[in-house]
């Protein structure tokens, strides 16, 4: 990407996860293109369980985002009093579709289904999510892996204003298996000095003050204020939360983005940042699982062993 591209995509100082997604799933669409050109269609199935309203919008922008990059996907509406077993045992048929190259499980789940478990039964070459153990413990290892869709979607957008993070000291604010922990890995990777902050940490806004690059995924409205941000930090807010005012609704972030603006080098708004990003990142994954699947197959083919994807 030449400079010029650079500037139109973090325009001052708001770092466009809209305009960067979109980069992203045409790149997407190119790989897509590649696949279908040696006989592979990438297909993403999607599993929604319940009728969480959040839940439904976020899997209809999936479905939608699929179709735009050429992915098929098929989707499973399961009501919310479906069995775990019944939910394992859709899996499992998923896991053994040859068609059906990712699987994702739409979070959270309703009350009285084991997360975990559910996430352990997809093969982790299927998992799009990056949520399997195994694929968690590779990131953690530093090993090629399909990784946690938002927090690698943060990282395309750091480093979009941020080519070399060697030295820097990022904290991260929220240690949740989708983001927080992940996110860490990700800039250890990056060779970034990395703060883990959580809600039992002593003295966050000290922490925080301390960070070169800030990450926010604590899923509370605007509890990130200027005095809590070094002059020229980069800010990634994770955060997307709804918030009653003058009987409307609005979505806000983790930081609050008019308060710290004079302060920082570079952030992400909400709408808008990383958000789309972890659509993007998903269907990114979805076309490396297919292309990991197919590299696969034809492996076999070639030596007669009979590991299946
Ligand atoms: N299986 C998964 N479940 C969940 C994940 C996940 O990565 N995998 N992440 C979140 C929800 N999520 C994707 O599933 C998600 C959240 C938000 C957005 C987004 O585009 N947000 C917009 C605002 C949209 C709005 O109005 O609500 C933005 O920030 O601009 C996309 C995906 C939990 N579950």
């Amino acid at each position: 990407m030449n400079s010029q591209t650079q500037a139109i995509l973090a325009t001052d100082k708001r770092i466009d996860g809209k305009a960067i997604s979109a980069q992203v799933l045409s790149e997407v669409a190119e790989q897509v293109s590649q696949l279908q050109a040696q006989g592979v269609q990438p297909c993403l199935a999607v599993v929604l369980v319940g009728k969480d309203p959040a839940s439904q919008v976020y899997v209809k922008n999936k479905l939608l985002r699929a179709a735009d990059v050429g992915i098929l996907s098929v989707e499973h509406y399961l009501p919310e009093h479906t069995s775990e077993e019944t939910l394992l045992s859709l899996i499992e048929s998923l896991n053994e579709d040859a068609k059906v190259q990712g699987i994702l499980v739409q979070l959270p789940l309703p009350k009285g289904i084991d997360e975990i478990k559910v996430l352990e039964a997809i093969k982790p070459i299927k998992d799009v999510d990056g949520f399997h153990s195994s694929n968690v413990g590779g990131l953690s290892q530093g090993r090629s892996v399909l990784q946690p869709c938002t927090p690698s979607g943060c990282m395309r957008l750091l480093k979009h204003v941020c080519s070399d993070m060697s030295g820097m000291h990022a904290v991260v604010v929220g240690r949740s298996n989708i983001v927080g922990k992940p996110m860490a890995a990700l800039l250890l990777q990056a060779n970034c000095t990395v703060t883990l902050v959580h809600s039992k940490s002593r003295d966050i806004q000290s922490l925080c003050q301390m960070a070169d690059i800030l990450v926010a995924a604590v899923g509370r409205p605007e509890m990130i204020k200027q005095d809590w941000v070094k002059p020229g930090a980069i800010v990634i807010d994770v955060g997307i939360n709804r918030v009653e005012k003058d009987g409307s609704t609005r979505l806000v972030g983790d930081v609050d983005y008019a308060d710290v603006w004079d302060s920082v080098e570079a952030i992400t708004p909400v709408p808008g940042g990383v958000g789309p990003m972890t659509i993007a990142m998903l269907m990114s994954n979805t076309v490396e699982a297919a292309q990991r699947q197919h590299a696969l197959v034809s492996m076999n083919r070639v030596d007669g062993s009979r590991e299946s994807p």
